[in-house]
């Protein structure tokens, strides 16, 4: 499979404390990875080098063979890499289309002042529409950020990072704060909004080992800035000591995703 993003050797420092060493890892087209890891283990500032906001201090970021190492997020998304905004948190007075026409904006280039003329200009507005539609936000489009429930803002938040027509999106813990009965759907709601969409890989950060295992094609665990797994669920959910060293001293009971189910990235089928 040919690779997407790959990180080499990478190391990153604040001063003297190292907080990743010699981290090699590969995602490629199609593949859907959970970057997990105890608190502090160094999966924030992974995900800062592998979107071009931090340089590594060391070693090498790539998407699609051209370095990235702290491009920033702006050339990031014009070369197809896109991050959830945290829009939603930032403005909640803006509507649901306000919203998605400052991210489909900012693609346009229109990034001067994104909200001056957006009822006329009808490629924003488009752009807009068809978001909305993937995202299943359309009956919301005039409603405030705010009003959301909390899945429909987990949803408008990757939805902005999608008007951005990423090839490659990066998802921070993109259930956390919907009730467990609601966050299977918001998952399989996004992964179809990815595929429909064009985005021809996945990676999120996640804390929760039942989504992990369910949705991932591959888990890559680190501890104190090194990876210490990089491995399918059928063998990572297989290793007790890896489990705990995870997430604590008792492996909770999941049903993870195998290499029967999909090859790409797409939900496990849950009996
Ligand atoms: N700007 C910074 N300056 C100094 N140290 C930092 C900085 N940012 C992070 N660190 C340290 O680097 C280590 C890794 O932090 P990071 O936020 O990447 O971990 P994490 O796995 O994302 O943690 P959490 O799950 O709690 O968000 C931690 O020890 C943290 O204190």
């Amino acid at each position: 499979m040919t690779a997407l993003l790959e990180a080499s050797t990478v190391c990153k420092s604040y001063g003297a404390f190292h907080a990743l060493t010699d981290i090699s890892l590969s995602i490629a087209d199609g593949e859907f990875i959970s970057i997990v890891g105890p608190n502090g283990a160094g999966k924030s500032t992974l995900v800062n080098v592998l979107t071009g906001l931090l340089k590594p201090t060391s070693g090498r970021v790539s998407f699609r063979g051209a370095d990235i190492g702290g491009i920033g997020p702006v050339e990031l998304a014009r070369r197809g890499m896109a991050r959830g905004f945290q829009l939603v948190n930032i403005f909640p007075e803006l509507t649901v289309r306000e919203t998605l026409a400052v991210a489909a904006s900012s693609r346009l280039k229109r990034i001067a002042n994104p909200l001056r003329s957006l009822s006329r200009d009808r490629e924003v507005n488009e752009a807009v529409e068809e978001v909305a539609d993937i995202f299943h936000l359309r009956p919301r489009l005039d409603q405030r950020a705010r009003a959301l429930s909390q899945g429909e803002k987990k949803l408008l938040d990757v939805a902005s990072a999608f008007a951005l027509k990423p090839e490659l999106i990066l998802i921070d813990e993109p259930t956390s704060g919907v009730s467990t009965g609601d966050k299977h759907t918001i998952m399989e709601l996004l992964i179809a909004a990815c595929r429909k969409a064009g985005v021809r890989a996945i990676i999120q950060v996640e804390h929760d080992m039942d989504l992990v295992a369910r949705y991932s094609d591959r888990i890559v665990a680190l501890q104190a800035g090194r990876v210490l797994a990089d491995e399918k669920p059928e063998v990572f959910f297989k290793d007790p000591a890896l489990i705990a060293a995870v997430v604590g001293t008792r492996p909770p009971q999941v049903k993870h995703k195998t290499s029967a189910d999909a090859a790409s990235f797409m939900p496990a089928h849950v009996n």
